[in-house]
C-alpha cells in the first residue's frame, strides 16, 4: 500500500494535493484571493492520526479556519486541524512601545453603541487569536471600566512611572474612568482632556499586543480631531445605527478622519435589526441598508451588522461578554466575523506585503 512509504509523521501525497487545492480555491471575504497567496511556512504533519496544517498568517482568524477545517475533514473523511501562528505587522511607524496597530472606534452621533462595539470587538480579536488592549479615550463618559466589570477598580504601577494597565479576561485596559470618578472627568475640556489622553496612552506599560483599540469620545469636535490627530491611528472604524440622523454623523465622522488623512476600515451598522425571539423574524426597526448605503457612497466596507438584542445589553451593563461566556453563540459569532474583517481589512488596505495593496500600489505608479 502506498501509504506504508509514508513515515508516520507523512501525509501522503494524495492528502497534501488534496488540500493544498482546497484552500488555493477557497474564498470568502477575508480571502479574495484564496488563503495559500497570504499564508507562509505552510507544512502538514500527522499528530496521531489527525492531520496538522501548520502556517503562519497575517492576521488572526481562528474562527474562519475552524469552519475550513471541518470543511476539510469532510473532504478527506479524515479529522483535519490548523496549527497557526499569527504574524501581524505594523502598518504604520509610531514610538508607543509594544503596541503594532492601533485602531479607532468612533462615531459621529453618541449613544449608538460605540463603547459596547469596541469592547466586543476588542474581545472577538482575542477569540480570533491575538493580543489585544483597549484604551477608553471617551474622557467624558468612559464606560469601558463598567462593560469589563472593573468599575472602581485602580490600576497600579511597578516602577512609580508608567502605569500597569488592568486586565479583563485576557484584555488589557486603561481608562481615564480608572484615575478619576465620572463626576471630575467631565468637566475636563479641550487642552486639559488631550493632555490626559495622551498620558493614558503614553504612559502606560502596554504588554506586546497586536491591536490596541482606542474608544474614543463620540462626536466630530475639536476635541475628536485633536485626539485623532495625537494618536498614531492604523485605521478607523465608524459606528452607526440605520437611523437617518446616526447616519449623517457618521458621514461627517468619516470625512473627520479623511480630514486628518487616516484610513477609514469600515463601518458598522450597530441596532440594525431586532430579531424576535419566538420565530427568529428580524424586523428593521430603525429603517433598512443605511449603513451599506454609506459605506459604498464612501467607498469603504459594511464590515458588519449588529441586532438590537437585550443580551448585548445585559452584558454590557454587568461587565460581561458574550464571547468571554460562549464563544462560539450567536451574538458571539457576530462579534468574531467583524473583527476578523476588521483585522483583515487593515492588512489589505495598508500593509504593503498584502498582495491588494501592493496591487493598489503597482497601478498607481503607472
Ligand atoms: N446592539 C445592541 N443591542 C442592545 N443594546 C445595545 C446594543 N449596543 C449598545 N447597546 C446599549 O446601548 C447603550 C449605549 O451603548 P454605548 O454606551 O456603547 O454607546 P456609546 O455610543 O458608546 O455612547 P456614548 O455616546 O455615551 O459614548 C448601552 O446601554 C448599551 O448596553
Amino acid at each position: 500500500m502506498l501509504s506504508n512509504f509514508f513515515s508516520k509523521n507523512e501525509v501522503s501525497v494524495e492528502s497534501q494535493k488534496a488540500i493544498n487545492a482546497f484552500l488555493d480555491a477557497y474564498r470568502s471575504d477575508i480571502f479574495p484571493q484564496g488563503l495559500l497567496v497570504i499564508a507562509q511556512a505552510v507544512t502538514m504533519v500527522m499528530a496521531k492520526k489527525n492531520i496538522l496544517v501548520k502556517m503562519v498568517l497575517p492576521f488572526p482568524c481562528d474562527g474562519q479556519l475552524h469552519d475550513i477545517a471541518e470543511q476539510l475533514t469532510d473532504l478527506l473523511q479524515q479529522q483535519v486541524n490548523f496549527d497557526v501562528e499569527y504574524n501581524v505587522q505594523p502598518v504604520r511607524e509610531h514610538k508607543i512601545k509594544g503596541i503594532k496597530n492601533i485602531i479607532a472606534v468612533s462615531s459621529g452621533k453618541g449613544g449608538v453603541g460605540k463603547s459596547t462595539t469596541a469592547v466586543n470587538l476588542a474581545y472577538g480579536l482575542i477569540a480570533e487569536g491575538c493580543n489585544v488592549g483597549i484604551l477608553d479615550a471617551d474622557i467624558y463618559g468612559p464606560s469601558v471600566p463598567t462593560m469589563l466589570g472593573l468599575k472602581g477598580a485602580k490600576p497600579s504601577s511597578n516602577d512609580g512611572k508608567l502605569i500597569t494597565p488592568l486586565e479583563a479576561n485576557g484584555l488589557s485596559a486603561m481608562s481615564i474612568g480608572f484615575l478619576v470618578d465620572d463626576a471630575n472627568a467631565t468637566v475636563w475640556r479641550g487642552p486639559m482632556a488631550s493632555r490626559a489622553f495622551s498620558q493614558l496612552l503614553n504612559e502606560t506599560d502596554w504588554p506586546d499586543l497586536d491591536y490596541l483599540i482606542v474608544d474614543m469620545p463620540p462626536g466630530t469636535g475639536d476635541i475628536q480631531l485633536t485626539l485623532a490627530q495625537q494618536v498614531p491611528v492604523a485605521g478607523a472604524v465608524v459606528i452607526t445605527t440605520p437611523q437617518d440622523i446616526a447616519l449623517a454623523d457618521a458621514i461627517k465622522g468619516m470625512a473627520m478622519f479623511e480630514q486628518v488623512k487616516l484610513p477609514v476600515l469600515g463601518i458598522i451598522e450597530n441596532m440594525s435589526y431586532h430579531q424576535c425571539e419566538n420565530c427568529g423574524h428580524h424586523s428593521h426597526l430603525f429603517g433598512e441598508g443605511g449603513g451599506k448605503r454609506i459605506a459604498e457612497e464612501a467607498k469603504t466596507q459594511l464590515l458588519g451588522q449588529l441586532p438590537l438584542d437585550i443580551r448585548i445589553r445585559e452584558d454590557a451593563d454587568s461587565g460581561s461578554c458574550a464571547i468571554n461566556e460562549n464563544s462560539t453563540g450567536e451574538v458571539a459569532l457576530l462579534y468574531r466575523n467583524i473583527a476578523r474583517n476588521v483585522a483583515a481589512q487593515l492588512y489589505y488596505q495598508l500593509d504593503m506585503r498584502s498582495p491588494k495593496t501592493a496591487e493598489v500600489v503597482v497601478k498607481e505608479s503607472k
